[in-house]
């Protein structure tokens, strides 16, 4: 059997496996690539959100990502939580020297208001993480944070997209899961526009969007796909598994990963 592609995610760990590194992993196994990882932080975190949070210290980082990419190599690298500035600018270098395709989701708090990055990492973010991206992947929330644009309505994205691209990545995909009405977002590189519609499920338990999002794109890319059609088909899968996400403890449950594989 010939080896699948290779696909890294650079993220910290959701103790309750429903976002950060245990998503990525679970995206990539559901969508037939074989998924790595290196990891940035550990959280204590469940489904009422984060109790506590510890960084890894930037060697453990590097050793990390060069024991895999320099031994196994990688198609596409995805990035999340990354804690400090430090780690960013860290990583940010790492990726610079890494000839694959990154899909960048600058992860700045969780669903329920919790801290995954300090805020004197953003600048790195803006400066160091998003010119290195292929594609960046910010919700409403971390959009409003690095530029500023505030999104209240679907016009206001194109004006996202452009702040965001103005910072280096090559592509953005502005998020707009937090509207009300469709799930709508909208992918650029400032000449192409793809508004990708989705129904709303009316769905409380939709802990992992985002990391689920950015790793389906990232592992689309690492078969081959252009970024439209990555994209396209992790919107896809995204859909689907928040039409079947789950109860899980007491507050919000996960995504459903494995609603494709039946
Ligand atoms: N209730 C929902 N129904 C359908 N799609 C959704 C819903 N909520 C979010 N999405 C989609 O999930 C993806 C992740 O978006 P979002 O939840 O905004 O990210 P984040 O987890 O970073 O806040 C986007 O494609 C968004 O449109
Ligand atoms: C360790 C870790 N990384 C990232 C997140 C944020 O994930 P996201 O997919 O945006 O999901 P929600 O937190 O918004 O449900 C996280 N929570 N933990």
């Amino acid at each position: 059997m010939s080896a699948p592609p290779r696909v890294l995610t650079v993220a910290g760990s959701d103790s309750g496996g429903g976002a950060g590194i245990q998503a990525d992993l679970k995206t990539m196994l559901a969508l037939g690539v074989h998924g790595m990882s290196v990891l940035t932080a550990v959280t204590a975190q469940n489904s009422l959100g984060v109790q506590g949070a510890w960084e890894l210290p930037v060697d453990a980082v590097r050793a990390q990502y060069r024991s895999v990419v320099d031994d196994i190599g990688v198609q596409a690298v995805k990035t999340g939580m990354l804690s400090s500035a430090e780690l960013v600018e860290t990583v940010a270098d790492l990726i610079a020297g890494t000839d694959a395709p990154a899909v960048v989701d600058p992860v700045g708090v969780s669903k329920h208001g919790d801290p995954l990055l300090a805020a004197s990492a953003l600048d790195s973010v803006r400066t160091r993480l998003l010119p290195v991206a292929t594609v960046a992947t910010p919700n409403l929330d971390e959009v409003a944070r690095l530029t500023d644009v505030r999104v209240a309505s679907e016009p206001d994205m194109r004006r996202a997209a452009e702040a965001v691209l103005a910072f280096g990545p090559r592509w953005v995909v502005i998020k707009g899961g937090h509207l009300p009405g469709d799930a709508v977002d909208l992918l650029t590189d400032g000449s192409e526009e793809h508004w990708l519609r989705a129904p709303r499920h009316d769905n409380r338990h939709t802990h992992g969007t985002g990391c689920t999002l950015a790793s389906a794109i990232a592992s689309e890319l690492a078969k081959g796909r252009s970024v439209p059609d990555a994209v396209k088909a992790a919107k896809a899968y995204v859909t689907g598994a928040i039409a079947e996400g789950f109860a899980l403890g007491a507050g919000i449950g996960p995504v459903n990963h494995a609603w494709n594989l039946d």
